[in-house]
Parts: structure tokens; C-alpha cells; sequence
């Protein structure tokens, strides 16, 4: 795990160790902490010698006044530190989150949607927005008071093996003890930590699900169950983060407990050594303000051992999917600027989502530039699955989708899309304006190009009647507009695309008849010169079709023209005369 971090600290190592030497400024600043009440004590108001002989320059009055002076200098001096320790940190800190948040958003972005399909959003979205600033806990909580603790042992060392090198064994003698502790506790803080914070991503996943689905619940009134899932998810959370804060709290109150024996026999030997006349009372005083201080950065790292494990957790949970390979790899070879001709080939296309559950199988069909396919066939047969290999949002197990005669995959992903203009179900629009919506693809249109595609998609009238007309925002999932007002959208998004291929998921599904009829025509515009895949429940959108596909069981039964197939016995012209004829 240190080898993923670094990168990410790497960008930051000047401030990194700039704040590291702040680090050793202020523990030089903690060392001289208690050498003025030293002073005080033993050559002010005793009679004992002065570090540096100052006992022979000052009188006791100007003693007690330069220590005083020194005390207040001393702590302003730390106090200035650590202000600049904290900003640099925390600078440094919240960088590192930033840039990891940008990576996982942009790798999560070009996870194929087979990966997407088998997580659940709220998962994600916990990783993203909180697991990412466990980088920062785990650097800077875990680094500093290590350093902090690191360079003020090293220096009371050397300060205290000068006074009494009995007293300074038995002072760091507790160091090992805590060290022990800590380590082996950590194994189990660390196992609640991950089952903390699964139970925390599984709130969020519910009240994700519950949020996305308000319009089913409160229609089925399921209020009480979804409130009841919640709260069992919220419960299971509480419980696993008292137990992670009970397991921390034992674990300071045991590190709590060792540092009060080691003070205890520090005060003990040192009173003894006081009586025997080997060491000052000022000394002591050293040594005692010495060990307090010594304690208190192993005592955060202590007291942030636990939130350093359930960082690494956190840090974790962020690299697993970052390590998720992409599983679309991607071709080197772009399209012309003038685009694709749209010449279509599935050869032997075979796949499946769940393994041993085929939705194609050994599909082969062949698309020539410029032609309009209706796609039809019953239920869950495969149809938008079959669509859906051409922009590659699944690639198929067996056999190969080409393009204009080459491999899809050789294509960058890119470039292939950009090739494909989609009306996908559902009809999805974006809390955004609706001129943004429309040039979403193609966010450089003018506003007269916008128009003229609404216009050409029959929603221009209806736009034009909002308060703001083309600059008003869309509310969540469009909840200002009409399930047709928003299929309308999504196909004046692909008019504006101007793509050469096109994918039409039953685009008029949503409209009544007369608005069909209007959207047809301009959709027959539209789709002259293009190759278009329209997957079709109307007779109106199957009879303009200059082929048709039948798939029943993910395989092609019956290809042709209306003409052809409406005449014979097949599936489709049984298919015609048990659904179509219908709208007759
Ligand atoms: N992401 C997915 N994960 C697992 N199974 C899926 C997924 N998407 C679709 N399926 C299954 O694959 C089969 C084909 O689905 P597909 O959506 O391609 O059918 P369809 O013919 O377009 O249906 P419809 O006309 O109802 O839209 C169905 O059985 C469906 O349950």
C-alpha cells in the first residue's frame, strides 16, 4: 500500500518536508519547555549552579526575569510552529485527497457499465466522496506524531542520559511496553474498522436506492419497509461504530494506564535520587515535563492508531477499485473526421451477462452503410443487449462487432462513440438546463442549432412555453417534464449529435400517435444517409424499415423487408397479426 501512496504525496514532498522540519523546530522548542521552571527552582529559589553559568552574570531578580522572558518566548516561538505545522498539513492533506478523488471519478467513469451493473451506487459514491480522505489520515496522522515522537526521544535522550542515565532507562523503558500494546491491539481495530465502514457504505446504498425510487414507494405506499430497511442498515452502522469506539477507548485507556506507571516510577526513583543528592529538584522537574510531553505524541499516535487503521481501511477500499482493471481495452485507431460510413457487421456474436445464461447466441448480421433496421421480437430476447455491443458497452464473449470493417476494439472508445448518436430507455435527462440538455453531446452547438433539433424532435412548442424556454432548469430526473417531453429531449440530444450511426431504444414509446407520426417524420430526415438501429414496438416505425430483425431467444429467427415477412407463416408475420395488426 506505501508503493500507491507515494505517488500521491510525491507532488507535495517540498511542503512535506518543509512541514518535517517544522517538526524537529518544534520538538527543539518542547525540549526547552521546562528549563526556565528548572532554572526557578534550583538557582533562583535554591542555590545550585545555572546551565551556562547565567547565575554568575545575573543577580537572582534579573534570573527570575530573563526565565520568565524565556518561557514566554519559547512557548510564542512552539505556538507559531505548530500554527504553520497545522496549515501546511492540513494543505497538504486535503491536496492528496483531491487528487485521489479526481483518479477514482475518472477511473469509475471508464469502468465498463458490466462492472457498474454488478455494484451498488451508494457504495461507490461512499468510496469517492468519504474513503478518500482517509489518505490524509493516514499520512498525516499517522507520519507527523511519529516524527513528533521520533525527534523528541532522540533529543531527551541525549538531554537526560546528561543528568541521570538510570532515570533516563527506566523513563524509556515504557516506550517498548507501549509500542507492544499498540501493535497488539491494532489487529483488532482494524477488523472493526472494515466492518464499520461497510456498514456506513451500506446506509448510503439504501438511502441511494430509496431516493431513486421515492415515485414506486410512496405509489406502492412501501414507506414503513424502505423506513424499516433503513433503519435496520442504520443500526448495524451504529453498532459496528460503537463497538470500533469502545475497542479504542479500552485500547487508550490502556495506553493511559502504562504512561501513568511510567511516571510513577520516574516521580519514585527520581524523589530518591533527589534524597541521595544526586539529582535536583529542577531536574526532576525536567524529567517529569520531559516524559509528559514524550507521552503525548505516543498517546496521539495511541488515540489515532485506530482512526490510522480504519484510514488503511478506507485508503484500501479506494485502491481496490482504482487496481479494478479496465475491462475494455481500448484499439489505437480513429475514425476520420468526416466519420464512419456505418457499415455494421455482428459476426458469431455470442454473450451473456451471468455466466451459463447466453442472451446471444451465435448472432450474425450484417448492416450496410445507410440502412434503417427495426429490431423486433418479445420481451427480454436480447434486442438492447444486441444494440448495446456497438458502442461497446459490453463486449460479447465469442465472435466480434465490426465497424466499417474493422474490429470495434481496435477503435479508440472514444472515437468510436462519438460515431453513435443513442436514445436510450429510460428516457434519462440531467438536472441542467434544457439547452444544455439537448447539446450535451455536442456542448459547442448554437442556440439555433439547438432548436432546430427540438424542433425537428417535436419539443420546441413545449420548451418555448416554460418560464425560461430554453434556459430553464430541469428539475432532479426530470421531474418538471413528462416522461414524452423527455423521450423528446433524448432525441433532440441525438439530432444534435449528428452522428452517423444512430440507436433508437423504442423512441416514441412515451408519445401518443399524432405526436409518433410528427416525430417520424422528422426522425426519417434525420435518419436518411445514416445507418439506424430502431428497437420497435410500433407498426408505424417497423413498416418505414428497410430491414427487419426478428430475435427470439437471442438469436435471429427471420430477417427482411415488410413486404417479405408480412406475407409469409413466420414469427414475424405471427408476431404482425397477434401485436401490429392491433394498431391497424
Ligand atoms: N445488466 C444486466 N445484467 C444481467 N442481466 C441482464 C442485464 N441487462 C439485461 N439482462 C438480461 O438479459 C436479457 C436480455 O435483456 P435485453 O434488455 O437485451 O432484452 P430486450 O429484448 O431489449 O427487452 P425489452 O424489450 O424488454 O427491453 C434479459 O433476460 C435481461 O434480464
Amino acid at each position: 500500500m506505501r508503493r500507491k501512496i507515494l505517488p500521491y504525496l510525491w507532488p507535495y514532498r517540498y511542503p512535506f518536508l518543509f512541514a518535517l522540519a517544522q517538526v524537529f523546530l518544534m520538538s527543539g522548542c518542547e525540549l526547552l519547555k521546562p528549563w526556565p521552571l528548572k532554572i526557578v527552582i534550583d538557582s533562583v529559589l535554591g542555590d545550585s549552579p545555572s546551565p551556562w553559568n547565567l547565575h554568575e552574570l545575573f543577580s537572582k531578580q534579573a534570573l527570575l526575569v530573563a526565565a520568565c522572558a524565556g518561557l514566554i518566548v519559547i512557548y510564542l516561538v512552539l505556538g507559531g510552529i505548530t500554527l504553520l505545522n497545522n496549515y501546511t498539513t492540513i494543505k497538504i492533506g486535503q491536496r492528496m485527497v483531491n487528487d485521489l478523488r479526481r483518479d477514482l471519478y475518472s477511473h469509475l467513469q471508464r469502468l465498463s457499465l458490466a462492472f457498474h451493473s454488478r455494484r451498488q451506487v451508494g457504495d461507490l459514491m461512499y468510496r469517492v466522496t468519504a474513503d478518500t480522505y482517509a489518505i490524509q489520515s493516514l499520512t498525516m496522522n499517522g507520519v507527523f506524531p511519529i516524527a513528533t515522537a521520533l525527534a523528541l526521544l532522540i533529543g531527551m535522550f541525549a538531554v537526560m542520559l546528561k543528568i541521570d542515565w538510570q532515570l533516563t532507562v527506566l523513563a524509556l523503558s515504557v516506550c517498548p511496553v507501549l509500542f507492544l500494546s499498540i501493535s497488539l491491539l491494532s489487529k483488532r481495530i482494524s477488523l472493526a474498522a472494515t466492518v464499520a465502514r461497510q456498514q456506513e457504505s451500506e446506509v448510503y446504498s439504501v438511502v441511494q436506492r430509496g431516493m431513486s425510487a421515492m415515485r414506486i414507494i410512496q405509489a406502492f405506499t412501501k414507506e414503513e419497509e424502505e423506513h424499516r430497511k433503513f433503519m435496520a442498515a442504520s443500526n448495524q452502522s451504529l453498532d459496528a461504530s460503537l463497538r470500533l469506539y469502545t475497542l479504542q477507548t479500552f485500547y487508550s485507556g490502556i495506553i493511559n494506564v502504562v504512561m501513568a506507571l511510567g511516571t510513577a516510577f520516574v516521580v519514585w526513583v527520581g524523589a530518591q535520587h533527589v534524597l541521595s543528592g544526586s539529582l535536583t529538584v529542577g531536574e526532576i522537574v525536567i524529567f517529569t515535563a520531559y516524559l509528559a510531553s514524550l507521552y503525548a505524541p505516543i498517546n496521539t499516535i495511541s488515540q489515532t492508531w485506530g482512526l490510522i487503521q480504519g484510514a488503511k481501511v478506507g485508503v484500501q477500499r479506494v485502491f481496490e477499485i482504482l487496481d479494478v482493471e479496465r475491462d475494455l481495452a481500448e484499439g489505437n485507431l480513429v475514425f476520420p473526421a468526416s466519420g464512419a460510413r456505418g457499415d455494421v457487421w455482428w459476426e458469431n456474436v455470442s454473450f451473456q451477462y451471468v455466466p451459463d445464461q447466453p442472451v446471444l447466441k451465435n448472432v450474425s448480421l450484417h448492416v450496410p452503410a445507410g440502412r434503417k433496421v427495426a429490431i423486433v421480437g418479445p420481451t427480454g430476447v436480447g434486442k438492447s443487449t444486441l444494440l448495446s455491443l456497438l458502442p461497446r458497452f459490453y463486449d460479447p464473449l465469442e465472435g466480434r462487432v465490426t465497424l466499417d470493417g474493422t474490429d470495434i476494439r481496435d477503435f479508440q472508445l472514444k472515437s468510436l462513440r462519438t460515431q453513435i448518436a443513442m436514445v436510450l430507455q429510460p428516457p434519462l435527462v440531467f438536472p441542467i438546463t434544457v439547452r444544455e440538455n439537448i447539446a450535451y453531446g455536442r456542448p459547442e452547438a448554437t442556440l439555433e442549432e439547438v432548436v432546430e433539433a427540438a424542433k425537428l424532435a417535436r419539443i420546441h412548442d413545449s420548451i418555448a412555453r416554460l418560464p425560461q424556454g430554453y434556459d430553464t432548469l430541469v428539475g432532479e430526473q426530470g421531474a418538471t417534464l413528462s416522461e414524452g417531453e423527455r423521450q423528446r429531449i433524448t432525441i433532440a440530444r441525438a439530432i444534435l449529435r449528428d452522428a452517423p450511426v444512430l440507436i433508437l431504444d423504442e423512441p416514441t414509446s412515451s408519445v401518443d400517435a399524432e405526436t409518433e407520426a410528427l416525430i417520424m417524420e422528422g426522425l426519417n430526415r434525420l435518419t436518411a444517409n445514416r445507418t439506424t438501429f430502431i428497437i420497435a414496438h410500433r407498426l408505424s416505425t417497423v413498416r418505414n424499415a428497410d430491414l427487419i430483425i426478428v430475435l427470439r431467444s437471442g438469436e435471429i429467427v427471420e430477417q427482411g423487408t415488410f413486404e417479405e415477412l408480412v406475407h409469409g407463416n413466420g414469427p414475424f408475420a405471427l408476431l404482425y397479426r397477434s401485436q401490429f395488426s392491433l394498431e391497424e
